[in-house]
């Protein structure tokens, strides 16, 4: 908690999540992350600019008290998602008189996800302005930036652009602006784009274009640090979003009894002799997060797997199925493992991977442990993918 200015009449009001360990129980939270909630004091009306995760409820009407909010006229809801509009239903306990703005979206999902009453709500269109008096906001639509609700909220005179899950990083830090050290806000918001964003990297194309063209002076998440150069988070993006792939193979593999791992270790050797920077992830302890990020600019991956029980190990079809799921711009794909008398492992990978958009290498299994001669296979993929990188021309 704690009220930070961050221009006169606009506070932070949100929240630090700073010991939160996983996201959407799924994926690995390193450095916590927050729910920034803003508030806009307008000569006229007041606008509270979405809320906390509902775990963090007392400290949204906490900081609102710090600041003697006496009434809020408008909460804006960017999006429905409940670590944004989780805390509604008590601020609008809190401030009987407030209506919520949002989109017709957003109000049928507030309405089925947190019970508000319809007559609660005021709807807006694309593009709409809202005035608080000497303060002007528009909303902006950006679907599909990650719920088809989304939109961001544009304060006109400041330039600032609220943009919620759009531009988020996953970072709890006292500092709003950022810690000094770029690389942190960096690695953050790579976290946060790889494992809530990718795979909606076609439609925050068109809206990181959009905000480009708009120009704001500062850009305002909803979770992690405010941007006040909007270029450094927009430039990271565009690279992230580009079709553009690095001399990068990611080996995501799982051995029992080491067969599978001999393959690994042969193959990243012959790929790093290659030129091909290898990254292998044993996923029996590796971290989802890491192997999300690693997936925003890999140009292949493989995965390896032993066969058990008529198919390949659950651990590498669950991270194939999220692989599948966060849709990576990744060129092309191998599969290879161990088998002692056979299964259907490699059709149970492959129909996992029905999304990305992928060249698949002849895959290599072989029985039991390594020969020589499936070394040689082996060699041959790793001369394969280094021939694909080179062909699409990062690796000279
Ligand atoms: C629990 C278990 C189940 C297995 N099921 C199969 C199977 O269904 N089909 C098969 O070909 N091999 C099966 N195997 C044999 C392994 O695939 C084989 O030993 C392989 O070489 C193990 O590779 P690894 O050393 O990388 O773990 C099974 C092995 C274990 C331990």
């Amino acid at each position: 908690m704690a009220v930070q200015k961050v221009i006169e009449g606009i506070y932070y009001v949100g929240s630090r999540h700073w010991d939160r360990p996983i996201f959407d129980e799924l994926l690995e939270l390193p450095k916590g992350t927050s729910y920034n909630a803003y508030i806009v004091f307008g000569s006229q009306k007041t606008a509270l600019i979405d809320t906390v995760d509902p775990c963090k409820t007392h400290e949204l009407l906490r900081n609102l008290d710090v600041l003697n909010v006496k009434e809020i006229d408008y909460v804006i809801a960017n999006h429905a998602e409940q670590d944004h509009s989780g805390s509604i239903p008590a601020v609008l306990e809190k401030y009987p008189s407030a209506k919520v703005v949002t989109n017709e979206k957003c109000k049928a999902l507030l309405i089925d996800l947190l019970e508000i009453k319809e007559d609660k709500f005021i709807t807006v269109n694309d593009n709409d302005t809202l005035s608080l008096g000497d303060k002007t906001l528009q909303f902006m639509f950006t679907p599909w930036v990650h719920w088809p609700e989304t939109m961001s909220t544009y304060l006109v005179e400041e330039k600032m652009l609220f943009t919620c899950d759009f531009f988020g990083s996953h970072i709890a830090t006292s500092r709003i602006f950022g810690p000094k050290d770029e690389k942190l806000i960096y690695e953050g918001a790579k976290r946060y784009y790889a494992e809530i964003m990718m795979p909606f990297r076609k439609n925050i194309q068109k809206n990181v274009q959009k905000v480009e063209e708009l120009n704001p002076s500062m850009i305002l998440p909803g979770h992690g640090v405010i941007y006040k150069n909007p270029q450094f988070i927009i430039d990271a993006h565009k690279k992230w979003i580009s079709d553009d792939v690095d001399n990068e193979a990611l080996i995501i593999y799982i051995s029992m009894h080491g067969s599978t791992k001999e393959l690994v270790d042969y193959l990243s050797d012959i790929l790093i002799e290659q030129g091909v920077h290898a990254r292998p992830y044993n996923i029996a302890e590796a971290s989802l997060g890491e192997i999300a990020m690693d997936l925003v600019d890999a140009a292949t991956v493989v995965f390896a797997s032993p066969f058990i029980l008529a198919g390949v190990h659950p651990k590498i079809i669950a991270t194939a199925y999220l692989a599948n799921a966060l849709r990576p711009k990744t060129k092309f794909a191998g599969i290879i493992g161990s088998f002692g008398w056979g299964g259907k492992g490699v059709e149970h990978i492959k129909s996992n991977l029905a999304n990305l958009n992928v060249e698949l290498f002849e895959p290599v299994y072989i029985k039991g442990k390594p020969k020589p001669k499936d070394f040689e296979q082996i060699a041959a993929l790793a001369k394969k993918i280094a021939d694909k990188h080179r062909e699409i021309g990062i690796l000279k």
